[in-house]
């Protein structure tokens, strides 16, 4: 049953209570729920994402964010790797979470994400090839919105066809297209045609997959929460912000949390499990006195267990947005500039769900690495999950897309945005209040290496080299603002540390680490150390940011997070049975 005021909650004890109904949240609800004899209480700070029709639109997923009733609004600290700008940090806040806005890019990151997450955890169970399991439960591979032959534009038997997440190539075609592919061709070296980005071999350049499903948005609450709605045994509150999990006894020696404040009490018999993502769950495991105890006490939290790992090891994947003006007036930008052509795009996509509303931001992606004999190699090690994992990505957006400085009122534009796919630079979540009601304080500390600067600077000379090949002559005039003039590494890093920002993946606030490790926040079953009835699930627990825009790793983590619960809970029963 849907409740939207956590007052009107009838039951207030529950086998399992799961705050945020994000990615992970929502996987973790349906997924316990398919099981009659688990109870189950899905607690969302956010709103119904019903009837919000911009949001299952995808080209409009670029209205949703920042500064709206969908996002949580954050800013992060002044950074200093970026002339000390702020910056806005959307995270959803509605049914489905930040799968209610993303710009809906799936993949599964690399097989060496995967098995790096096993070989620092010390559990197997990561790694890439016991998680294709969960991968199958998760995507499902749908037609694009325009039916097209998909043949060459990926490969069949990596997909899966029976998961809950519709996914899909694009189903509008770009001028955009054929020039790429055409410069993998001719620059076969350097940018390598890859025939399928989701099967775990991410690099080169290939067709992008979208989490859309016959032109329609598909997010954890349509996909996971959708068709477990009827069930008896879950209940899912909404416009209720958790604002303390409470101490309710200890097990051994260490303390039990299995109360959560969500206006009124509500209890867990087995395990609390916080979902509520990179910023949320540490930002809550610090108002109930888990984390830095000095830090703790300094902002009037009466720390209960001392973990300074909570909070730190923040990775996001930085965003450099590369805009060049082009000869061509059939970008996006005509159709957001100009009213007749925005009507028509609606038309269109109220008719059949075709057109440009139904595809998102890039029909193609490229995950690229940095040359071995590149300088800062002598003096840093690859950070890199392995060999075969990159150093950035190019998306390529037939539309100026820079997120945070909004298009000039006139011409048409083409972007190749970087991703900076394994940053070094790690920053933190701090509450800076016992009011759960004031936002933590996000410090990225974007930009604050060497190699995060070096990696951006030689992205824009390779980005620039990339449209020198044959199809981009006469269709791009020249790159926007400095771009088009910075020549010297000093000019460049001057440029990129003006306009970079976030594609907000933020990980690694709870991450998990080997049983026993001295740092960490969550063992590799996801239990909280030092604590019981405790788990997180969700993208704070991933230890690196994984080389891939991070839904789709996102879901895996839940489905596997899920599958240990129910074994945990079997377990449990059988105790007694
Ligand atoms: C604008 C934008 C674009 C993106 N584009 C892409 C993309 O194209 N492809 C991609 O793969 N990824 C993309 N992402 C990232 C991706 O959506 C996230 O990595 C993923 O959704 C994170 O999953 P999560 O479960 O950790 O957190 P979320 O999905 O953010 O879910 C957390 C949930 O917890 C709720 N919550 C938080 N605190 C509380 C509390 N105290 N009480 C109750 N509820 C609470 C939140 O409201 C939210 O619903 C994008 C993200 C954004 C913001």
């Amino acid at each position: 049953k849907l409740y939207h005021n956590p007052s009107k909650l009838v039951n207030t004890t529950y086998d399992y209570i799961i705050v945020g109904a994000g990615a992970a949240g929502a996987v973790v609800a349906a997924r316990l729920s398919e099981d009659p004899r688990i109870s189950v209480l899905l607690v969302e700070a956010g709103i119904s994402n019903e009837g919000i029709v911009p949001a299952t639109i995808p080209l409009l997923s670029l209205s949703l964010t920042p500064n709206t009733i969908l996002d949580w609004n954050f800013t992060t600290t002044p950074q200093p790797g970026l002339n000390n700008r702020a910056i806005s940090y959307p995270r959803g806040r509605v049914l489905g979470g930040s799968t209610s806005v993303n710009y809906m890019v799936y993949m599964r990151g690399s097989a060496e994400d995967f098995d790096r997450y096993a070989s620092v955890t010390g559990d197997s169970g990561w790694n890439w090839k016991n998680m294709q399991q969960y991968a199958k439960k998760n995507e499902k591979l749908v037609a694009p919105a325009d039916s097209h032959n998909m043949t060459g534009e990926y490969i069949p038997s990596l997909h899966s066809t029976s998961g809950a997440i519709s996914v899909s190539l694009s189903g509008n075609p770009t001028p955009l297209d054929s020039r790429v592919i055409a410069t993998t061709q001719e620059f076969s070296s350097e940018f390598p045609f890859n025939p399928d980005l989701v099967g775990g071999n991410i690099l080169g350049i290939g067709w992008a997959f979208a989490s859309i499903d016959n032109g329609t948005r598909s997010s954890s609450a349509t996909g996971y929460l959708s068709p477990a709605y009827g069930r008896p045994n879950l209940d899912i509150v909404i416009n209720a912000q958790a604002t303390k999990l409470e101490e309710t006894g200890n097990f051994g020696t260490i303390p039990s949390f299995r109360r959560v404040l969500v206006a009124e009490n509500a209890g867990a018999r087995h395990e609390i499990i916080l979902s509520s993502g990179a910023f949320g769950t540490p930002a809550l495991l610090q108002l109930s006195g888990i984390g830095d105890s000095t830090e703790l006490r300094a902002v009037g939290v009466a720390p209960v267990v001392h973990n300074p790992s909570v909070g730190k090891n923040m990775s996001d994947h930085a965003l450099l947005p590369n805009v060049w003006n082009v000869n061509n007036p059939d970008t996006y930008d005509s159709i957001f500039r100009n009213p007749d052509l925005f009507n028509a795009s609606m038309a269109q996509w109220i008719n059949n769900r075709t057109g440009a509303f139904a595809s998102n931001i890039a029909n193609q992606i490229g995950w690229m690495r940095l040359p071995e004999s590149a300088s800062i190699f002598r003096t840093v090690p690859d950070p890199a999950a392995g060999p075969n994992s990159s150093h950035f990505e190019m998306i390529f957006g037939n539309f100026w897309l820079n997120p945070t400085t909004p298009a000039p009122p006139a011409g048409n534009f083409m972007s190749i945005t970087i991703a900076l796919i394994s940053p070094t630079s790690r920053g933190s979540v701090q509450i800076s209040s016992s009011n759960p009601f004031i936002k933590p304080l996000v410090d990225p500390k974007f930009l604050s290496t060497n190699f995060d600067i070096f990696t951006l600077v030689e992205s824009v000379k390779i980005s620039k080299r990339f449209l020198t090949a044959k199809a981009w002559k006469g269709y791009v005039r020249s790159g926007v603002g400095e771009l088009e003039t910075v020549k010297t590494d000093a000019e460049i890093e001057a440029y990129v540390r003006k306009v970079t920002n976030t594609i907000w993946h933020p990980v690694g606030t709870a991450m998990m680490s080997a049983k026993g490790a001295s740092y960490g926040v969550v063992d590799p079953d996801l239990k909280v150390k030092g604590v019981d009835g405790l788990r997180v699930i969700d993208g704070s627990v991933l230890p690196f940011v994984p080389n891939a825009h991070t839904q789709g790793p996102i879901y895996l983590i839940a489905e596997r997070g899920a599958d240990l619960i129910k074994k945990d809970f079997q377990a449990a029963i059988c105790l007694t049975c």
